[in-house]
């Protein structure tokens, strides 16, 4: 390849990684799910199996390049902090690869791109949730609360779940109540997510300057905090098959939510960071693992 050529190659490898890849994936994934959830709910006879081929690709389209297009203006106004961590001072702007304002100007063109696209596209509703999810993450999380306040993740997750809301009106066009819960699971999933990494990770938000909750609480009660959330989200999530969600649906939650507990409980009764460690690998899976279970009930449900 030539020298050019593998210039290119690096940029858009650069554009890609600046764009959070793996966070992006898991945020389509709830769209998508929540996207087939809402068939069973939105008054017609359509099941799962009758959605249009084009509404699911242009809700990929759109929910990608939003969560994209925030996730790289969010590198963009974290790059100086970036800088002072080792888990991020190798991204693309604080080690020289890509320049911030370039940077900047593609978040902002992806967010303008995915809003324009989804309204002309997919509904007004679809379109909002994906708007607020770019607000929240942006605005809300990034610029407002991350260094200043300690409940920065808590209140910031609410933008992981508009993607979820997004999906589910995409289908339905409006936001019903389970498709509000639905999308509350990502909000409840968020803070053990969160924390048990920044448990293993204080060491470098302390030196950046950076509120979480161990660098202002210490492990123990964040340990606590996580513990108390994981006894409060398996209940939640066991309460959605009263609202209409499948059995399907419940065994998952029931299985994959005990299993996040012991681990929450037994770093409760470790709360250093290496147990941490290993409850964030748990903890990672169960968002998919619960979504991709709500979308088979759908699927499922009109199967047999
Ligand atoms: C305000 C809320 C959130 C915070 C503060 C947060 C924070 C983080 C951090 C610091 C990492 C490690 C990334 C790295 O080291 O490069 C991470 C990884 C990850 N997050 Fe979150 N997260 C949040 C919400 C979400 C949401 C809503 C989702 C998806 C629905 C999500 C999905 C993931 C995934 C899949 C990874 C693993 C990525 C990888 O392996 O590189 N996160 N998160
Ligand atoms: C519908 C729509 C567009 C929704 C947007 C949802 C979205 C992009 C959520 C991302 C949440 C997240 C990974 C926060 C971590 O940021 P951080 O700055 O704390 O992480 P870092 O330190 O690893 O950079």
């Amino acid at each position: 390849m030539s020298l050019s050529g593998r210039l290119e190659s690096s940029a858009i490898k650069d554009y890609i990684e600046v764009s959070k890849p793996r966070i992006v994936i898991v945020l389509v994934i709830t769209a998508v799910t929540s996207m087939l959830a809402a068939t069973r709910f939105d008054g017609t006879p359509n099941s799962a199996w009758d959605i249009s081929f084009w509404k699911l690709s242009l809700l990929i389209i759109c929910g990608s390049l939003s969560s994209m297009g925030a996730s790289a203006i969010n590198q963009f106004y974290d790059r100086n902090i970036d800088n002072l961590m080792t888990r991020t001072s190798k991204r693309p702007i604080p080690s020289g690869r890509l320049k911030a304002n370039n940077v900047l100007i593609y978040g902002l063109a992806l967010c303008v791109a995915s809003v324009t696209l989804a309204w002309f596209t997919l509904n007004p509703m679809a379109t909002f949730m994906i708007a607020l999810g770019i607000f929240f993450y942006v605005v809300i999380y990034t610029l407002l609360l991350k260094r200043r306040n300690v409940w920065n993740i808590v209140i910031g997750g609410f933008a992981g779940s508009a993607a979820s809301m997004a999906g589910w009106a995409t289908t339905t066009n409006s936001m019903d109540l389970l498709g509000f819960l639905v999308g509350w699971l990502v909000f409840m999933w968020t803070p053990p997510h969160f924390w048990c990494l920044a448990i293993k990770t204080k060491e470098e938000y302390s030196k950046a300057n950076v509120p979480m909750l161990p660098v202002v609480y210490g492990d123990k009660v964040t340990a606590k905090y996580i513990f108390i959330n994981s006894l409060i989200l398996i209940p939640y999530s066991i309460s959605l098959y009263f609202f209409g969600l499948g059995i399907l649906y419940l065994v998952v939650a029931v299985v994959s939510g005990t299993l996040m507990a012991i681990y929450h409980y037994k770093l409760l009764q470790n709360p250093n960071p290496e147990f941490a460690w290993k409850a964030y690998k748990v903890t990672a899976p169960y968002l998919v693992v619960i979504f991709i279970g709500i979308a088979l009930d759908s699927l499922w449900y009109f199967r047999f």
